[in-house]
């Protein structure tokens, strides 16, 4: 798969360097600062209200940053937020698709109002679709009849075909049934092998756990802990559990 942007290897996917986001008087964000390289699934996770939601918000520009600055693939978003916009593939919860148009229909549709009016390219379409793991008997059919897992797979694929090369997902599991989470999972392995960045806001402590190779704790608007996968046993799952309820403030 082409990467856009694929100049600058040095340059981490995602910066976020010591943001700080107010909502009138309140600040959202206190100093927030990650990395995300090239390649990397990072799983942010938080409890509500930390400001996870304002995190995916700030790396597409939608809010204006007291303080810090943020760079996707190296491009400042303040200064250039179009040009970062182009890098990033966001698939929110629910997914905004075309219900009455099929996953193709849907597909060439989007690729051919963010293209240049040309007919978008079938193979590629198709290639995306195979590549999400949607069964080719769905392509036809219209999202109207589809899981959520199914049109989420739908959304990803548009961002492949794109050749977008960072996916910002939010809670992309809430709501998938055990059988859909895992093989949603195998689907973000399969990206990483071919250098798609993935960020992902979850709850789905578990599923984080699986398949992430960074965990970051978001709480009062800065990461309070971050973890790496560590090799084949990757993260000690209890230990993190405990971690996970502690950065939780008491109701
Ligand atoms: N547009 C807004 N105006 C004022 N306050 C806001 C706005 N958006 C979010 N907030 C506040 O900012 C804080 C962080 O919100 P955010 O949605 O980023 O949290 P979150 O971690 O995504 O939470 P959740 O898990 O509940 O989705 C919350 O206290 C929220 O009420």
């Amino acid at each position: 798969m082409t990467n856009i942007l694929d100049t600058g290897v040095n340059t981490s996917a995602l910066e976020v360097s010591d943001v700080t986001v107010r909502y009138k008087s309140a600040a959202v964000l206190q100093g927030l600062s990650l990395r995300v390289r090239r390649g990397e699934i990072y799983a942010l996770l938080g409890g509500n209200g930390a400001g996870k939601s304002t995190t995916i918000n700030a790396l597409l520009g939608f809010v204006p940053l007291a303080s810090g600055r943020v760079r996707v693939c190296g491009i400042d978003v303040a200064a250039d937020v179009l040009a970062a916009r182009a890098a990033l593939a966001y698939v929110p919860e629910n997914v905004a698709l075309y219900e009455h148009l099929s996953a193709l229909e849907n597909l060439e549709y989007f690729l051919r109002l963010a293209g240049n009016g040309g007919a978008p390219d079938r193979a590629a379409i198709e290639a995306a679709l195979t590549t999400v793991g949607l069964a080719s008997e769905a392509w036809p059919r219209r999202l109207a009849g589809y899981s959520k897992g199914m049109r989420q797979k739908v959304a990803i694929a548009l961002a492949l075909a794109r050749a977008v090369p960072v996916l910002l997902l939010d809670e992309p599991t809430t709501g998938l049934d055990p059988q859909a989470t895992s093989e949603f999972n195998r689907m973000l392995q399969d990206l990483r092998s071919q250098g798609v960045t993935v960020f992902m806001v979850t709850h789905d402590l578990l599923g984080a756990a699986e398949v992430a190779d960074r965990i970051g704790f978001l709480d009062a608007g800065r990461i309070v802990q971050e973890l790496a996968a560590d090799g084949p046993g990757r993260f000690d799952v209890k230990a993190l559990y405990a971690r996970y309820a502690g950065t939780r403030r008491a109701a």
